[in-house]
């Protein structure tokens, strides 16, 4: 037996600003590899970790909470290593824990023949991210399985829907290197929300998502607007507001809070204008004394991928 697979699990951004714990889409150069063995010994066993600290109990590890939830539905008559190969800072806000609880259900999936469909393995995936956020979201996770952009119309019953991507788009992403837990970023939103703020979140939604359809760039840079959840999260991220005047400046289409933070995205028009926005928010972080990494991506419509 001992068959196994490489996969290059990518990072993610979701809720493209408006589009909180529905909309997502997925980055290209960024993610992790993982390498996933079957075995003759049953169960689930991770048995590399490099990159960052983490746990290596099945349990305690969302790339191992993932995969137990999938092996103890299909129970096939064989077990599974997973060494996890991690590029993306845990706490990031582009979809580290996501790419972990992805990675170990896509691999087993294609191990065993491709059983389960894309929405599938984004079901058995979420018990995995559910283990770091404390909550059952798949705005990561539909980008990272499916590629480009994804709306989770109903997380349950899963139902996801895929959405083009204009192929000008280009992403400029800023990672200050400090640690936002999602499940922290989450406890400290409202419970209840204006109505006026909902009417305008929901046009947005509705426009950027036509706007992806028709390729509409001055209406996704109207779209790309979040009156519900910025104001509390942008609290958590040093320079916010610098970095989004810096970088609408600069020509951005758009700029807002990546995932739960502390990344901040911006999609532009061309991959020109992304370079000038990157240049642009490097100066606002390189006056203070925080680490932090810059990128400049394309919208990668494929997906999480065997490299091997
Ligand atoms: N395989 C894993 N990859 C990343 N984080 C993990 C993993 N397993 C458990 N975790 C825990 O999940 C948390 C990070 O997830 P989260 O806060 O959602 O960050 P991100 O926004 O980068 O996904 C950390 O507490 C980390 O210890
Ligand atoms: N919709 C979630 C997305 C969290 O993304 P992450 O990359 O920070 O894990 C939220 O905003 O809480």
């Amino acid at each position: 037996m001992n068959k196994e697979i490489r996969i290059f699990s990518p990072a993610t951004v979701a809720n493209v600003a408006c589009g909180f714990d529905v909309l997502g889409f997925c980055l290209d150069t960024i993610g992790d590899e993982m390498v996933i063995r079957q075995t003759e010994q049953k169960g689930i066993k991770i048995t590399v970790i490099e990159g960052y600290d983490l746990p290596f109990e099945v349990e305690q590890n969302v790339a191992g909470v993932s995969a137990l939830a999938m092996y103890n539905s299909l129970q096939p008559d064989c077990g599974f290593e997973i060494e996890i190969y991690k590029n993306i800072k845990p706490g990031s806000g582009i979809g580290s824990s996501s790419a972990s609880a992805a990675g170990s259900v896509f691999g087993m999936n294609e191990l065993l023949g491709k059983p389960l469909n894309k929405t599938q393995l984004t079901h058995f995936a979420m018990k995995g991210e559910a283990l770091a956020s404390k909550c059952e979201h798949a705005d990561n996770l539909a980008p990272a399985i499916f590629g480009g952009f994804t709306l989770v119309k109903s997380a349950s019953p899963l139902q996801i829907l895929q959405l083009p991507t204009p192929s000008d788009l280009f992403v400029t992403l800023i990672h200050p290197q400090i640690e936002i837990k999602t499940s922290e970023s989450r406890a400290i939103l409202p419970k209840e929300i204006l109505l006026q703020n909902a009417i305008i979140q929901w046009a947005n939604v509705g426009s950027l998502v036509h706007a992806l359809h028709t390729s509409n760039y001055d209406l996704i840079k109207d779209a790309l607007c979040d009156v519900v959840i910025e104001p509390y999260r942008k609290q958590l991220i040093p320079h916010f507001d610098d970095v989004k005047n810096a970088a609408m400046k600069a020509g951005a289409l758009g700029c807002a809070i990546s995932g739960s933070g502390p990344s901040i995205f911006m999609l532009s028009k061309g991959e020109d204008i992304a370079k000038s926005v990157q240049k642009a928010i490097k100066t606002v972080y390189a006056k203070t004394n925080i680490a932090f990494e810059t990128y400049v991506s394309k919208i990668n419509t494929e997906g999480i991928k065997t490299i091997l």
